[in-house]
């Protein structure tokens, strides 16, 4: 048996500070769900002193999840330490994750402290943790960039005041594999008392080598790797957990470790985190790209035909994709769609909300000759997101034409009141969104308007993303539909009902919330 690999999901708490991924508390929980059910070791949920509002979330995860270890990040200071504790309160296993910068530039230009000031505050901050917890993690942040000895002296320091986990973080993307690998070994080898912690790697994507870091430290000996789904994360973002883990497994003749989770709950994963954030996945990302499986060319095909692994080095299965090509249609029945869903680790927790998807399905069906797993997420997904949402698309009628002005007709239902408005814009998007604005009068403006193809062909569903920002608020919403207009109307819906439902988001007092 080998070494078990620690993964540690910073993907509410990391991931969250890519620009526009702000969560809501509720969104952290669902996500933080999903999380559990892949397995994963540790879920970093936040930083609880940042925020009431993520103080809330942190709460929220560590008082659902019972699974995995929860965990909340600390600056070396009392009052956050104090802070994550408390918000870590109701948590079956709870880890408190304290961090001080190391490097010669973070110590001086930006703490303004002392090498030996800097090590006495970490010892400090661990020896605060554990007055709460066993279980205490401690990075020296920017370690990248760190001098090595000193490296040593607060490591060996903090390990001797109660760190149970030592995280090496590359903050800014800086290393490179081979010297990345060779510190984690020194660090090991020199450090005394090294073997009394877990040796973990926090690696960022600044110059695209966090996967890569993060492997060569597990092949020195790191036994725990922080990740995010979709390699979200800070800038440039931190090391995809579906790379990393999947590379550790289908490379089982290098790594002599192994990790708990089941892969098969990636994909799922992956799909909640872009459709929460409104960050679409790369249809070439590795893993859970819509074309990480998929086999174009002649000589590629044929391969595969006579052989899988010709072109195939995983199985699309292992990560939660159906290899196969979807055989629904406007015929199929309620059986063959749920069961269908089943096998892509779907699951409706009522009988209504398996038909309101089936109904959308059928409907697709009407409009679309094939019906692919992807135009199964993304029908799911909007159509749990829909449930509870208080302006509802009734109807819409768009006219484009030549060297006239396009115009939209549109109907909604607000708080079930149904209002109809007809209004021009610059294209039948515009005036879609035009035709909303005087219906709703939110007052938000459009930052960022995207357009996904979810899968091939003229009549494939496009996925419309939107980033609305009103008073210092940004939400993403999301829609799909085989008629981009109507996607884009759902998105901008999907978004401004998150806006105006008043319920715990990290600034509630800016909540707009007339309609
Ligand atoms: C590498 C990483 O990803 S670290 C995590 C980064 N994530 C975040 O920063 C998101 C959450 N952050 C926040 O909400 C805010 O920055 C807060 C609440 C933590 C602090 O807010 P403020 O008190 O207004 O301080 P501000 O952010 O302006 O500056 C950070 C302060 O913390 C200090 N600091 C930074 N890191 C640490 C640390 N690990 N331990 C102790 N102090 C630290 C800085 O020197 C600075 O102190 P100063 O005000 O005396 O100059
Ligand atoms: C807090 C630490 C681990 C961090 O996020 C970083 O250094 O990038």
């Amino acid at each position: 048996m080998t070494d078990k690999l620690i993964i540690f999901d910073t993907t509410l708490r990391d991931g969250e500070q890519s620009p526009g991924a702000s969560m809501t508390k509720e969104e952290k929980v669902r996500i933080a769900k999903a999380l559990e059910k892949l397995r994963v070791d540790v879920i970093e949920a936040g930083f609880p002193v940042a925020s009431p509002g993520d103080f809330a979330a942190v709460q929220a995860v560590a008082n659902t999840i019972k699974d995995s270890t929860v965990c909340g990040l600390a600056r070396a200071l009392d009052k956050d330490i104090d802070c994550a504790a408390e918000a870590l309160k109701g948590a079956v296993s709870a880890r408190i994750h304290t961090f001080i910068a190391t490097s010669p530039v973070h110590m001086e230009m930006k703490l303004h402290m002392s090498p030996q000031q800097v090590l006495e505050q970490a010892v400090q901050a661990v020896k605060r943790a554990r007055q709460y917890t066993d279980n205490v993690e401690f990075s020296p942040e920017d370690a990248g960039r760190s001098e090595t000895d000193f490296l040593c002296r607060i490591i060996e320091a903090v390990i001797n005041a109660g760190a149970t986990t030592i995280n090496i973080p590359d903050t800014v993307g800086y290393t490179l594999p081979d010297r990345f690998g060779k510190l984690m070994a020194e660090l090991r080898e020199r450090i005394p008392n090294s073997d009394r912690a877990i040796f973990s790697v926090h690696c960022h994507n600044d110059l695209g080598l966090a996967v890569a870091n993060s492997l060569a430290a597990v092949m020195n000996g790191a036994r725990q790797v922080e990740c995010t789904i979709n390699g979200l994360g800070e800038r440039a973002g931190n090391a995809a957990l579906e790379e990393v883990v999947m590379a550790v497994r289908t490379r089982q003749d290098v790594f002599t470790c192994h990790t708990d989770l089941d892969t098969t709950q990636i994909l799922t994963c992956s799909r909640l985190v872009s459709n929460i954030t409104g960050f679409p996945v790369q249809p070439n990302k590795a893993i859970v790209g819509a074309n990480a499986f998929a086999h174009e060319s002649g000589i590629h095909q044929d391969g595969v035909i006579k052989h899988r692994q010709t072109y195939e080095i995983m199985r699309a299965e292992e990560v939660g994709w159906h290899a196969n090509r979807m055989v629904l249609g406007k015929h199929s029945g309620r059986n063959a769609f749920r069961e269908r869903l089943k096998q892509i680790n779907i699951e409706f927790e009522s009988e209504e909300a398996l038909n309101a998807a089936f109904a959308r399905f059928k409907a697709l069906a009407d409009k679309k000759h094939e019906i692919y797993d992807d135009d199964l997420q993304a029908l799911v997904t909007d159509t749990l997101t829909s449930e509870h949402e208080r302006i509802k698309l009734v109807a819409l009628k768009v006219c484009s034409e030549m060297g006239e002005t396009p115009c939209a007709n549109l109907t909604l239902n607000m708080d079930s009141v149904e209002n109809s408005v007809a209004a021009q814009g610059s294209g039948p998007v515009d005036a879609t969104f035009k035709a909303i604005e005087a219906l709703v009068n939110s007052e938000s403006r459009l930052l960022v308007y995207s357009v996904n193809s979810v899968t091939g062909g003229t009549d494939a569903q496009g996925e419309v993303s939107v980033r609305l920002e009103k008073e210092g608020q940004i939400v993403n919403g999301q829609g799909a539909d085989t008629d981009i207009v109507i996607a884009s109307a759902k998105a901008y819906l999907n978004a401004l009902n998150k806006m105006l439902t008043p319920v715990d988001r990290k600034h509630p007092q800016k909540v707009a919330a007339p309609v």
